[in-house]
Formats: C-alpha cells, structure tokens, sequence
C-alpha cells in the first residue's frame, strides 16, 4: 500500500509573474536547480558557498532562473534585475551582497524598486553572515534552540519541506483507503508527538487520536501508559515514528489484535528495514532510511533534539557514549 520514498529531489516549473500595466513580462531564463547533477558556473565564490550551504539542509533552489524588468524607456526594457536564486519550497528570492558599501545600497535599491514593481514577490538581501540566520525563515530556528551547532550535524536526512510533502501524501492515501469509514489513530509515544500531529491533519477522515507508551526492559516490551479508548470494533491506524528492529510494532499489533478492532494497520515515518528482527507488516512508509542514528521531528537522543523540524545524522562527538539502540 504505502510507497515508501527515496530520498532525491524534483525539480518544478515555477510561475512567470507579470510585470503590472502590460509591459513585457520577466525574461525567463535557462534555470539550473540543485536537482542537476552539474552545478551552474557561479559568479561570485559566495554563490557557491551559499548553494553548498543550502545543499546541506536539503532545501531546493535554482540559480538565477529569472530576470525582472525593473525601469523601460521608450517601450523597451533599460533595466533589469536577475537575483541570484530562487527557492521554490520556500517562493522566496535571495539576492547575495558582500560587505561593501557602494554595492549594497545599489542592490537595495534595486530589491526596492522590484518589492514596488511585483508586490507578490518576496525577496530578500543577504549578507553572508547571515546564511544561518535565514534558516530560522524557514522554522529551522530551532537548531539554536536544542543548543546544537550548525557544525554539530553531520548530515541532514530530511528536510522540513521533504517531511511535509511526503506527510500531505500519506495522509491523502490514507483518507483515499478508510473512504467512508472514521479511523482511531494510535500513537506510540513520545517520539510520535509531531508525526501525528501534522499526519492527523492531512488526513480528511473523521478520527480520533489515542496513545500509548512502552518500556523496554530486559524480560521484554510492556505498556507504561494503555490507551485511554477501547479499540474493539474500530478501524485502528498505529502510528510510529520509526520501526527499527520490529520489536514494538510486533508487541504493540499483538496486544491490540486481542482487543479485536474492525481492522489494524501500521503507518510509519521511517522505516530502518536493514535493522529488522522481528518481521512486521507496515502498510504506510514515509521514507525508508538507512542504518544511521537519526534525529529530529519528534525523534531524540537522550530526550533532546526532538523539536528539530528536519531528520538529521549527529556528528559522533555529540554523542557521549554509545548510541542507543545501535
Ligand atoms: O522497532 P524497534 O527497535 O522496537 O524501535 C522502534 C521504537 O523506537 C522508538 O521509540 P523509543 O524507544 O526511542 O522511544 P521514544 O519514542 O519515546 O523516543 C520508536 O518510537 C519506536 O517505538
Ligand atoms: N532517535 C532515534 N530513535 C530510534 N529508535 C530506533 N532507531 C532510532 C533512531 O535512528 N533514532
């Protein structure tokens, strides 16, 4: 049923927008996205730095894909502004400046002057100490938050933009599948918290939404916190965050089925297949990721880094000792 996700990215034709009172429109231009396996020949060595930046996170962009008419004289276009690059899943603009004086208050004027001209464009001057800070835009602020530094991480996995695309799609396939039905979701805690949040929401069926907690001890699985509704006769969806070795999955389904709901399914986030003991039927799967310790999106290490908005690989000196469950 589910089709899990690889981790790659595609490219979308953006909109052209018009230039006001029926002059010419943009120049659209050969765009080059970070999907291209060749890299656009920068201009300025920043630009390059900035890409590399943004490839880091996973958020998609395309370099110099249009150019705006910004002043005409006698009909014809006497000026025009290309920003430096586009990022589709954000629609936002960035044009880069250096330091210098001269050439930041000419780019200012020129971002103004396009604000002016195509209101519905959002655009925005960076300086390169400010790469980072353009992230908390985009609800990453909370990289700071978790007291993590930037160069603390040492992969992002997924990004926030990657997780909500395949969240709004598990959630229109699950409401296509219980078509006429209500569902109880049950969520595992705790690293289910945001998982659950966003996939409720995408769901258009009616449900509810109940939780239960496990400890794993060394005589085996046992619920710390049962759920509060009775399942017999509903259409149950257990959701978890990630299925790892099986283990939970396999007592959680075995301890419900005696319960006897109308029927018992499993959606999950992250599938770590490679890690399986205890084989598990899942019937929705976000993304199938490989052997690697990851956090973020509801996912922790020693309880912190849950409220990353992207998956990400932790650099091993983060780490104190050895990793949970690896
Ligand atoms: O397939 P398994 O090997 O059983 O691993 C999967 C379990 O591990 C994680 O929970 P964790 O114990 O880390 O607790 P948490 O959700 O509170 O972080 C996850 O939420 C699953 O419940
Ligand atoms: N945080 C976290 N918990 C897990 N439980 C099983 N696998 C993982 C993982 O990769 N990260």
């Amino acid at each position: 049923m589910g089709e899990p996700k690889e981790v790659i990215r595609n490219p979308e034709p953006d909109d052209v927008p018009s230039e006001p009172g029926g002059a010419p429109s943009p120049a659209s231009t050969e765009s080059t996205s970070s999907s291209e396996p060749s890299k656009p020949r920068f201009a300025h060595p920043a630009e390059a730095e900035f890409a590399a930046f943004l490839d880091f996170y996973r958020i998609r962009w395309e370099y110099e894909p249009k150019a705006f008419p910004l002043r005409w004289r006698d009909g014809r276009v006497a000026e025009m502004f290309r920003p430096d690059f586009y990022l589709p899943e954000q629609d936002l603009y960035v044009e880069l400046t250096t330091m210098r004086q001269s050439l930041v208050t000419r780019k200012n004027r020129k971002v103004r002057r396009l604000r002016q001209l195509y209101p519905n464009i959002n655009i925005v001057l960076l300086y390169r100490k400010d790469f980072h800070e353009l992230l908390s835009r985009f609800g990453y602020g909370s990289v700071h938050i978790t007291s993590l530094r930037p160069d603390q991480i040492e992969r992002v996995l997924l990004s926030a933009a990657e997780i909500q695309g395949r969240v709004a799609e598990l959630g229109q396939q699950i409401s296509a599948d219980y078509a006429g039905e209500s569902i109880l979701l049950v969520g595992v805690l705790k690293g289910i918290t945001f998982f659950l949040a966003d996939l409720s929401r995408a769901i258009t069926r009616p449900l509810a939404i109940d939780y239960l907690q496990l400890a794993h001890t060394g005589e085996g699985v046992h619920i710390t916190k049962d759920l509060d509704l009775d399942v017999r006769g509903q259409h149950v969806l257990l959701v978890e965050d990630i299925v790892n070795t099986g283990v939970s999955v396999d007592f959680v389904l075995r301890t419900l089925r005696e319960r006897e709901p109308a029927s018992l399914r499993v959606c999950t986030l992250l599938d770590k297949a490679e890690r399986r003991l205890v084989p598990v039927p899942v019937d929705y799967v976000g993304f199938t990721i490989p052997n690697e310790f990851v956090v973020g999106y509801g996912l922790d290490y020693r309880e912190l880094y849950r409220n990353l908005p992207f998956l990400c690989v932790l650099k091993r000196e983060v780490y104190e000792e050895a990793l949970p469950g690896e």
